[in-house]
């Protein structure tokens, strides 16, 4: 099986705990994210009529919207149907002028003729009347247009992504972990709108078509029922036709999808390693596989668009068979004076090809319902999807934690089968200062994740103030809770805005304390517009150990109980490291904190260490003792600091 290694954000190279194109670092968490669905979910059904039953409720969050819609719809409807009656009558009345002995000719519905006037102007007055009821459907048309464009788009469309992205929002890590970016832009954009296509192009135009149906067939019986029969005999074909097409077209749906997902994929990839890329000199390896990708999603969209344009003429084809059958059989009932010419065989031919331009209309509706079926899994699997992490129904609420902190025989896997964790034990005294050290994916971050709940223990457990970290709230616990990281995520706005990101309501006093702890205050009053200089995207603009002391900064805002600091020394020079340093030694004073670091000059100061190996506790101790121990801690020592520099190496 395929070893998923720790990853780093797309987006901002956050590791592991960054919600990918979110980029939901932790902070986000404190306090605002708290869970609240149930986690006791049955496998979802996802077939084609369970998911058009679920549709079918979504839309029905709109029902009002949908019936006035469907009311001026109707009003079209009828229209159409008025223009054609006057059509007929106005050829039936030419007919009649020239051939009074001809039988068949009635007033418009039924309504006498006004006295006097000549033919002519009575052609007039109908094609005066056929032109104003022209101009009231074309009226009705723009309406019913504006109104479905304004329910998808500002109601329907709007709506379903907040929904999406709020559930991502509280989705755990293991979820990110298991999809790609790529997919999960796609579900939040593309597919949303995929499944407001149900409503607009899809169940709107269904039911119209089946009110176009209804008073075209009512009307068509109204004038003969063996032609209406005649000219439908070729409908249990289509409807044969139209099952067919969805089975073919479902599965390359799926796969387009899929394949559009690769390419954002590569094209974010491509945006957020645009560094390491040109770095690297790989613009020509990186432009093929975007192109590979782009050729491979374009001529399956042409595989998909060829096999619709297949079907679309056939159908078209069927329909218009309709009208030779109309011409052949209505004609000889006009011939044998058992129906009029216009009120008659006209009206129902224009009547028949109204229906057959709807009918016509099955093919795209087929292929729109297979699309947005698609989509609408993609996006219900994200809404279905439980929440792993959450608070329990009566949570705790602590007011104030003390910040003790224990780990009591905690193991943990993320796949559920190697330990990335093992029976680690230990314990933090309010304002104590821990320190971890270790190889390489010896589980340093993956400890430090169990403290916030990005994950739970699979086995033990983590306490707080001799709380299960499972008892408490999930806000409430995150709240208290402050994270610096190796590489921290810095958001393109102000700088007083990044600080206060995870207490928004922060006085500026607040900020310009918090900055000041952090020993950013004399870099930022340096800059042209101070605490209000907007960092470019991902904080570009700043070094990296601006960055580092805004983010340090940022978790001080939030006064938090327990400081976790994974690393955050790793990606600056000696130098900064200094500064840094200092500035987490003020931040952490009186916070019980746990920092992550394979610095010894970073990690000696601690109260106690502990040196990780392959997921367990080998060593703990403080400084001094280590270092005097033969061990990992010693080789670290040596390797940072030579074989001859013990004495050195002791020393503060
Ligand atoms: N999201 C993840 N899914 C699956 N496995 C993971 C994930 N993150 C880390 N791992 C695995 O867990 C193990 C421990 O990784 P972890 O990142 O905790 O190590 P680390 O000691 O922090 O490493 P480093 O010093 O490089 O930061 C590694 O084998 C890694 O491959």
């Amino acid at each position: 099986m395929e070893r998923i290694l720790p990853r780093s954000c797309l987006f901002c190279n956050t590791k592991i705990y960054c919600f990918n194109f979110l980029c939901f670092t932790p902070m986000i968490k404190g306090g605002s994210i708290m869970s609240t669905e149930s986690s006791t979910v049955q496998a979802p059904d996802y077939s084609t009529g369970a998911l058009a039953r679920r549709l079918w409720g979504l839309v029905g969050e709109y029902r009002s919207d949908c019936l006035k819609i469907l009311l001026v719809q109707l009003g079209v409807v009828i229209l159409t149907l008025v223009a054609l009656a006057l059509t007929g009558t106005a050829i039936d009345f030419l007919h009649h002028s020239i051939d009074p002995a001809s039988s068949n000719f009635r007033e418009p519905f039924y309504f006498p003729w006004l006295p006097g006037h000549s033919p002519m102007l009575r052609i007039v007055e109908l094609s005066a009347l056929i032109l104003f009821f022209a101009l009231l459907r074309t009226w009705l048309n723009y309406k019913a247009f504006m109104m479905l464009a304004v329910t998808t788009e500002k109601d329907i469309v709007a709506t379903l992504r907040s929904r999406v992205y709020d559930k991502m929002q509280r989705l755990s890590f293991r979820f990110f972990d298991a999809n790609a970016s790529g997919s999960l832009i796609n579900r939040v954009t593309g597919d949303s709108r995929g499944v407001a296509m149900f409503f607009n192009a899809v169940l709107i135009p269904a039911i119209i078509l089946i009110l176009s149906l209804g008073v075209y067939l009512a009307y068509m019986i109204h004038l003969s029922l063996s032609l209406t029969l005649v000219s439908l005999a070729t409908t249990p074909l289509l409807w044969w036709l139209t099952t067919r097409f969805s089975k073919v077209v479902q599965p390359e749906y799926t796969r387009n999808r899929e394949l559009m997902d690769k390419l954002v994929l590569t094209l974010s990839e491509s945006v957020q390693g645009a560094q390491v890329i040109k770095g690297f000199s790989r613009q020509k390896d990186r432009k093929a596989k975007f192109g590979a990708i782009n050729d491979e999603v374009s001529s399956h969209q042409n595989e998909i668009f060829e096999k619709v344009s297949r079907f679309t003429p056939i159908v078209e084809f069927i329909t218009q068979f309709n009208i030779i059958i109309v011409l052949s059989y209505g004609g000889w009932l006009v011939i044998e004076g058992k129906l009029p010419l216009g009120a008659g065989l006209i009206v129902f031919a224009g009547l028949l090809q109204q229906l057959s331009n709807q009918v016509a209309n099955i093919a795209n509706l087929a292929n729109t319902a297979q699309q947005s079926f698609i989509c609408a899994k993609r996006v219900f699997e994200v809404l279905d999807k439980p929440l792993e992490i959450q608070s329990k129904p009566n949570a705790l609420s602590p007011h104030d934690l003390r910040g003790e902190l224990e780990f009591q025989t905690v193991s943990f896997s993320y796949d559920g089968d190697d330990a990335e964790l093992e029976n680690i034990s230990f314990k933090a005294s309010p304002g104590q200062k821990i320190g971890f050290i270790g190889a390489t994916g010896s589980g340093k971050s993956t400890l430090l994740s169990l403290i916030p709940r990005f994950y739970d223990p699979s086995q033990g457990c983590v306490r707080i103030d001799g709380h299960d970290l499972r008892d408490l709230d999930l806000g409430a616990l995150r709240a208290r809770i402050g994270l610096v990281f190796q590489e921290n995520f810095l958001f393109s706005n102000t700088i007083a805005a990044n600080i206060a990101f995870g207490h928004p309501e922060a006085s500026f006093e607040k900020i310009q304390r918090a900055a000041q702890l952090a020993s950013a205050e004399e870099f930022i009053t340096s800059l042209p517009d101070g605490y209000n200089t907007i960092i470019g995207e991902d904080g570009v603009n700043l070094s990296g150990g601006q960055r580092q002391r805004i983010s340090i900064a940022r978790a001080i805002l939030l006064e938090p109980t327990i400081l976790l600091l994974d690393d955050p020394t790793a990606s600056v020079d000696a130098e900064t490291e200094k500064d840094i340093l200092d500035s987490l030694e003020t931040a952490s004073a009186g916070r019980t904190t746990i920092l992550i670091s394979n610095r010894i000059s970073a990690i000696r100061k601690c109260d106690r260490i502990h040196v990780l190996d392959r997921g367990r506790i080998v060593q703990s101790g403080t400084h001094e003792e280590l270092v005097s121990q033969n061990g990992i801690y010693r080789t670290f020592t040596h390797i940072q600091y030579g074989e001859s520099s013990r004495q050195e190496v002791s020393e503060p």
